[in-house]
């Protein structure tokens, strides 16, 4: 295995030349444990890794540490006990995928950095959703990546569905590639091949069930071969790789795909469910009460609706359960804020472990005037 082959290029190589002076080398990370990283490096070899203080100190926000897909240059054996391999700079992001978190306008969070394609997966039938396409399109673009959609479990639907959901997402992005694929059935994922070129970094998002596993799983092949040359140099089986973020894909291409990214799929919020809808907010703009809860109400617009058979019941169901489908959202994204909040504070002092680091850090946190 080359560098080229997880991704290198000339560009970062012209940005390492001063850091191959100081006799560090170039790897990219394929894991974050939060305490350590996981790095790949020529050879192949892989290696536990931690940041080095400066590192952490001159990020100025999390999105600016060091996340998976990003190169890094590393000075492997420093010290003697477990911090031996350490992170010195990172590289340069050419593409950097990432979200901003809810709640917090300003805060990025990066789920994968460096990477080329990301696959959104979507169906022609209930997941289909063009406002979040549209979302998915916003954070696409923003990361410099190239999009592919996959209008996926064509098995499952009328060929006249499948291609009217594939234009309409052409028409919201002339720039997209978009494909109609089975990927339960492997059916059209051939498409796919023109992407996974050496060096390329591509990952998949899309809500849950869309069929990512899936995909992922024939994208692998049914022996699942993690980078092989690296497991036979490591002696790690399959199950302890199934930690590793970053996969190079035997017949070229690398795949990314960490918890950060799965989560995307969770990436909703009131608006996009409520935009989802608007065919029925105007249908019950006619209702005969501006208070109508759309029940046994008089004069309900929308039980009229669904008694002429323009609204269908399952339609009108889901449009009743909106408002708790959307409280229940707030409640855990509230949630899975104060977690991630927490993590971050304890994470980071983790992360600044060693002593000298540990001792900076400590000095940092006081007040000014301490
Ligand atoms: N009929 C059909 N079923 C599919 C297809 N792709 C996936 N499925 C099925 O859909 C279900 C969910 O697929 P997964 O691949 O687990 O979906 P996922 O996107 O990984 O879901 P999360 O792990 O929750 O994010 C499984 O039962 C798959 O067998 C397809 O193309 N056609
Ligand atoms: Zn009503």
């Amino acid at each position: 295995m080359e560098l080229e082959d997880i991704g290198w290029n000339e560009e970062f190589a012209a940005e390492f030349k001063p850091f191959a002076k100081k006799g560090w080398v170039p790897a990219r990370l394929v894991r974050d444990n939060k305490i350590a990283y996981g790095a790949l490096l020529a050879g192949p070899k892989e290696l536990e890794v931690v940041m080095s203080g400066k590192v952490y100190h001159d990020a100025t926000s999390d999105a600016e540490l060091p996340a998976v897909g990003d190169w890094v240059a590393l000075e492997v054996g420093v010290g003697g006990d477990d911090n031996d391999n350490m992170i010195r700079a990172r590289l340069s992001r050419q593409t950097c995928f990432s979200r901003k978190l809810p709640g917090k306008s300003s805060e990025e969070q990066v789920m994968a950095a460096n990477v080329n394609v990301v696959v959104v997966m979507t169906d022609a039938g209930s997941d289909y959703n063009p406002r979040r396409m549209e979302r998915y399109f916003m954070l696409i673009e923003r990361s410099r990546a190239k999009a592919v959609v996959l209008v996926n479990k064509s098995d499952l639907f009328p060929d006249d569905l499948n291609t009217s959901a594939k234009e309409e997402i052409e028409e919201l992005n002339a720039e997209a590639d978009v494909y109609i694929t089975s990927a339960a059935k492997n059916e059209g994922l051939g498409v796919l091949k023109q992407y996974l070129k050496k060096g390329v970094s591509i990952t998949i998002v899309g809500s849950s069930g869309v069929g990512k596993s899936t995909l992922v799983n024939q994208l692998l092949g049914d022996e699942w071969q993690w980078v092989s040359d690296v497991n036979e140099l490591t002696g790690k089986g399959r199950h302890t790789t199934t930690a590793r973020e970053l996969l190079v894909l035997d017949e070229g291409g690398i795949l990314i795909d960490n918890p950060g990214i799965r989560e995307v799929q969770m990436w909703t919020d009131e608006n996009t469910l409520r935009e989802s809808f608007l065919d029925i907010d105007a249908i019950a703009s006619r209702c005969k009460f501006h208070d109508c809860k759309h029940a046994s109400d008089k004069g309900c617009a929308i039980n009229a609706a669904v008694e002429s058979g323009e609204l269908s019941i399952e339609r009108y169901e889901s449009y009743l359960k909106l408002e708790d489908e959307i409280e229940e959202l707030n409640k855990r994204r509230k949630k899975r804020q104060m977690i991630t909040e927490r993590r971050a504070k304890r994470d980071n002092r983790i992360k600044a472990r060693n002593l000298a680091d540990r001792i900076d850090y400590d000095n940092n946190q006081k007040p000014e005037n301490y």
